[in-house]
């Protein structure tokens, strides 16, 4: 029976390693790998559900057996928050276990690079070898075939995952199912018989136009009616617990709103607490908005600035490696001053993940830090390499030295001293207890001096507080072949006053603000209000009706699944 949960054993080379291997593998793919009940069992078998797993719900389970053990094409939906990453995340899984013994069968892909990175995927154009906005067919065959592990995918892949397809142009879903067809010799089966597995919400973001054109989304085209054979709509919110919030979200969702719904929506343009000292993230339209609005914010914060340069690197002709590396989310130049609020860009855990708010304390070399663990506890890593950071030196006590195994660097757990921002190994005042001394403050200063002093970043977790040091990270951008074209190694975080509704698409912020003045595109509302967690947390600027409108063609659409699904009941 194959199972979604993953305990790779490690080659043991010593005790240290022999340690490590007795504990459960916490890497991103554990992460990836979400602690889910089973869902490829029979379905009169009782789901096993451990303490610290998450169970998928009986719609969530139902998908995942269509998709993994009867192998059906399948497109799944549902509102913001109802578990569509989480699932896929979990499909994902067992689909790999599945497929084990054939590389490239399963083929991870997303309509944006933002919504790849999440699910550790590839953009459905580098994937497919695909040139953006080109359709001819015979072209685009020649150039893939000079491709060769592009060409190779095209042939091996067994499942076909798309993430976030409401930014999907209809037109390349044809010219996907037209060159499946074609280069896998299989004219006779829709898509090559590549099986399909595509999520996402047509009520979010649409595919991008240019000039103000009408937006053609995958559902209208001809492939879409051919090679879906079974929708999904999940119905569960997760995200938001409090019904009357999701009652709102969804009236919104289907562009009605009622009298009583726009008096609560206008009733939320009150300024949010900042209890926890963070502000609410504002969410905008525009990337340069977003930098402004960051920009002033640092100016009134009086501390030095710590900047951090990019380590860039990559084979790509300078131009285009440069027009690779601005559309990374991690920038050229992080400048970052203490009480700066940012947000973490990589998935690390659970509780830390891209999205994470949280507070910069200072910036402190990693060995000051490794003295400072609150607690012996081996922290959870990125799959990404390490970027840059100093490996701390061996001779420490147990919980030190696996603090500095983190793969990426990354210190957890740090114990600040009184004043709530120094690491407790640098505060002369402070004796921990419990735990093996320390190493003196003169010392630990003495070995910070070669060290690059990294941000300490309290974060806000759904679990609570959590005191990180964050190294940089590595962040990557290849061709179709695999070849490197341009690296990035910063550190993986990004001012967090404001972000783009672009960038929000697939998160949980646990404070937002949006000004419905600046919203100019369908979806953007939605995507933008449906990311708080709870109306406290939700601040609303400026609401208009007409702002939160979802685009006729979607709302005629998502009728019929529903007339079809009422019929079929
Ligand atoms: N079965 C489940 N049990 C408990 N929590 C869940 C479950 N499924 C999802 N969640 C949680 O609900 C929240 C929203 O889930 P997720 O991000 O997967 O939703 P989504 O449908 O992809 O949302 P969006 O469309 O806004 O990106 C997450 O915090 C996730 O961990």
């Amino acid at each position: 029976m194959p199972s979604a949960t993953t305990t790779k054993k490690r080659k043991s080379t010593g005790t240290a390693d022999e340690r490590a291997a007795k504990q459960p593998r916490q890497t991103l793919e554990a992460f990836f790998t979400p602690k889910v009940v089973v869902a490829c069992a029979p379905k009169d078998e009782p789901e096993k559900v451990t303490r610290e797993r998450v169970a998928l719900n009986a719609e969530q389970n139902k998908v995942l057996r269509m998709v993994v053990d009867e192998g059906k094409n399948v497109f799944f939906t549902g509102s913001a928050g109802t578990g569509k990453s989480l699932l896929l995340r979990a499909i994902i899984s067992a689909l790999r276990k599945k497929h084990a013994k054939k590389a490239d069968a399963v083929s991870v892909t997303a309509s944006t690079g933002i919504a790849s990175l999440n699910i550790g995927g590839t953009t459905i154009h580098a994937w497919g070898a695909i040139t953006p906005g080109m359709h001819d067919i015979d072209k685009l065959i020649s150039y893939i075939k000079t491709c060769k592990p592009a060409h190779k995918r095209w042939k091996a892949t067994q499942v076909l995952i798309i993430d976030e397809v409401s930014m999907v142009d209809g037109q390349l879903f044809d010219t996907l199912a037209k060159l499946a067809v074609e280069l896998r010799k299989k004219t006779n089966r829709p898509f090559g018989g590549i099986q399909l597995v595509v999520t996402g919400d047509f009520f979010q973001l649409p595919p991008v136009t240019r000039g103000g054109k009408e937006p053609f989304f995958a559902f209208q085209s001809t492939a879409w009616k051919q090679c879906i054979e079974h929708t999904v709509t999940l119905t569960q919110v997760f995200r938001q617990k409090d019904t009357t919030f999701v009652d709102l979200l969804n009236e919104m969702r289907r562009g009605e709103i009622s009298p009583e719904a726009r008096k609560t929506f206008v009733g939320l343009s009150r300024p949010l607490p900042q209890d926890d000292g963070l502000q609410p993230t504002e969410l905008f339209p525009l990337r340069m908005e977003v930098d402004r609005a960051n920009a002033a914010r640092m100016a009134a914060l009086t501390g030095p600035p710590c900047t951090y340069e990019a380590r860039d690197s990559g084979a790509a002709p300078a131009e285009k490696r440069a027009k690779l590396l601005d559309a990374m989310v991690a920038t050229r130049v992080l400048q970052l001053k203490a009480d700066a609020q940012v947000m973490l860009v990589k998935n690390v855990d659970e509780s830390l993940v891209n999205g994470s708010v949280g507070r910069v304390l200072g910036f402190f070399a990693t060995s000051a830090c490794v003295a400072s663990v609150a607690a012996p506890v081996l922290p959870e890593a990125s799959p990404t390499k390490p970027g840059g950071s100093k490996p701390a030196s061996s001779a420490k006590p147990k919980s030190q030295q696996d603090v500095s195994k983190a793969p990426n660097g990354f210190v957890r757990n740090v114990q600040v001293g009184p004043d709530g921002r120094t690491p407790v190994a640098l505060c002369p005042e402070t004796v921990k207890e419990n735990t093996t001394p320390p190493p003196s403050p003169s010392k630990a200063k003495a070995r910070a001096k070669d060290e690059e002093l990294l941000p300490l970043v309290e974060f806000s977790t759904p679990q609570g507080k959590e005191i990180v040091l964050i190294a940089r990270d590595e962040f990557r951008s290849e061709d179709s072949e695999g070849k490197l074209l341009a690296r990035r190694v910063q550190i993986p975080l990004v001012l967090a006053w404001a972000m783009s509704i672009h960038k929000s698409q697939g998160q949980t912020i646990q404070k937002v603000k949006v000004d419905l003045g600046r919203v100019f595109e369908k979806g953007q509302s939605y995507v933008a209000l449906s990311r708080a967690a709870t109306m406290e947390g939700l601040q609303v600027l400026r609401f208009d009706a007409k702002k939160v409108m979802a685009h006729p063609k979607v709302i005629e659409w998502a009728k019929t699944l529903e007339q079809t699904s009422t019929a079929s009941a």
